[in-house]
């Protein structure tokens, strides 16, 4: 048994014993030009069609505050890449690789016919003409990208690091970091599949892959925010609008090339379903501090009503303790401290143990890790929720500047 299945095995124990008891412009980076509108196509995963597709071009990257989980873009990968090439010019190709795909993918359209002599341009996953399907590539560099292979140490964005340990976290070397990150998101699977595949394809020999996991969402159930896999309508308090921009892209501080880019997180979360299936409703509405029917918070009877710390002190409605009361506790001195959230469901199956191997792919953006991301986590430590759930991968990156024209190539401005 390794030191992780262990723990893992002794935490089961314990829970064992206690839970019976217990819309703007292309420059905005994603709003949608195909639409919503009624097609043959539109499944019962929210009302999303292959011809949906976001602009490529623009000052920020699509996929960030492109509007997501609600029904849009309902399944997503995240995958962690290391650059193998040796000198600045094998980067540079890479770049201009993946901004060439990733501009095709999302744009949809015919791919070249070779002829039957040849090994076909396009695997044919998605048939004779590649859809768009609301698929966004939303392309990021982790610190290790800054080493000393390419000469780009000089020029790291200011807060990049690996990502930090933090006290319940079951780190997995297997599951963490990378060069590169790579979200992928859209409407149907195939298309998630289809395009990771044609990256991976077109950059074999540049880049290898570190780790990859695909994540879905549910659509509102029965309205509303969807459901994580703890049965919570998960995304309710996500900042909108200019409040989310000025939350998320580069502040002052940033080296000029990185102006445009924002900090994605990504933590591989799993949640030990077994075991809260067992904890009652109540238990479970005070460790989020929402009703888990409707998402409204405990103070209040509809999913958009802002929770009243200030008239509850002493947490005797909204424990001090909740999940929503600690992640933000809505002061004037925390309010800078928000993050914008887009997260996935993950299965991975089954564990050696015949326990369901699913959890949570939080993915969040901030301008400053520290003062947002890593606060939050820090005030969540100790919350009773972590019985629950178990960390186990990820990493900081950071999401490049948008890709503003067509001759223009992801990190242009940093490496030309
Ligand atoms: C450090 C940041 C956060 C981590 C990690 C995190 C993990 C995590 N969250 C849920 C489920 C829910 N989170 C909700 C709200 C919420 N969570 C964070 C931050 C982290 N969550 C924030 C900032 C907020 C918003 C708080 C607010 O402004 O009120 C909710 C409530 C509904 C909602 O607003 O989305 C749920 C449910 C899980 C399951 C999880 C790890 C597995
Ligand atoms: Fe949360």
């Amino acid at each position: 048994m390794t030191e992780h299945e262990a723990k893992d095995f002794s935490r089961r124990r314990f829970l064992w014993g206690t839970a019976a008891g217990a819309a703007t412009t292309a420059v905005t980076g994603g709003v949608l030009i195909g639409g919503a509108h009624a097609d043959a196509d539109a499944s019962d995963s929210g009302h999303v069609t292959t011809a949906d597709s976001y602009p490529f071009h623009g000052a920020h990257q699509a996929g960030i505050l492109t509007p997501a989980p609600g029904g849009k873009q309902p399944f997503s990968c995240l995958a962690a890449f290391d650059v193998t090439g040796a000198s600045k010019a094998d980067l540079i190709a890479l770049m201009k690789t993946l901004t060439e795909r990733a501009r095709y993918l999302t744009s949809g359209g015919a791919p070249a016919d070779l002829g039957v002599g040849q090994p076909p341009a396009d695997s044919d996953v998605l048939g004779p003409d590649v859809p768009a399907d609301g698929l966004t590539v939303t392309l990021g560099v982790g610190a290790s990208l800054f080493d000393d292979r390419f000469g780009l140490t000089a020029h790291k964005p200011a807060k990049l690091k690996p990502m930090t340990i933090f006290p319940n976290d079951s780190p997995e070397a297997a599951w963490m970091h990378g060069d590169l990150s790579l979200q992928l998101c859209a409407n149907h699977p195939d298309t998630i599949h289809h395009a990771i595949r044609d990256l991976a394809k077109h950059t074999r020999g540049a880049m290898q892959p570190r780790w990859k996991i695909e994540g879905y969402n549910s659509p509102p159930r029965p309205s509303g925010t969807p459901r994580n896999l703890l049965g919570f309508k998960d995304g309710t308090a996500n900042p909108t609008g200019g409040l989310a921009s000025d939350l998320v892209w580069s502040a002052a501080g940033e080296p000029a090339w990185a102006q445009g880019g924002t900090y994605q997180v990504i933590r591989l979360i799993r949640m030990l379903v077994e075991f809260w299936d067992r904890v009652s409703i109540s238990e479970q509405e005070n460790m989020f501090g929402r009703r888990r029917d409707s998402g409204a918070p405990l103070d209040g009877n509809n999913e958009n009503d802002n929770p009243n710390f200030a008239a509850d002190p002493q947490g005797n409605v909204i424990p001090l303790t909740s999940h929503i009361r600690l992640a933000n506790p809505r002061t004037a001195q925390t309010s800078d401290q928000r993050l914008i959230r887009r997260s996935y469901n993950y299965d991975l199956g089954l564990d050696q143990n015949g326990d369901i191997q699913a959890g949570h792919i939080f993915l969040a953006y901030n301008q400053d890790l520290e003062r947002q991301f890593e606060t939050v986590q820090k005030r969540l430590v100790g919350e009773p929720l972590i019985d629950y759930v178990q960390p186990f991968g990820g990493g900081y990156f950071y999401v490049l500047p948008g890709v503003a024209n067509a001759s223009d190539w992801y990190a242009s401005k940093l490496l030309a």
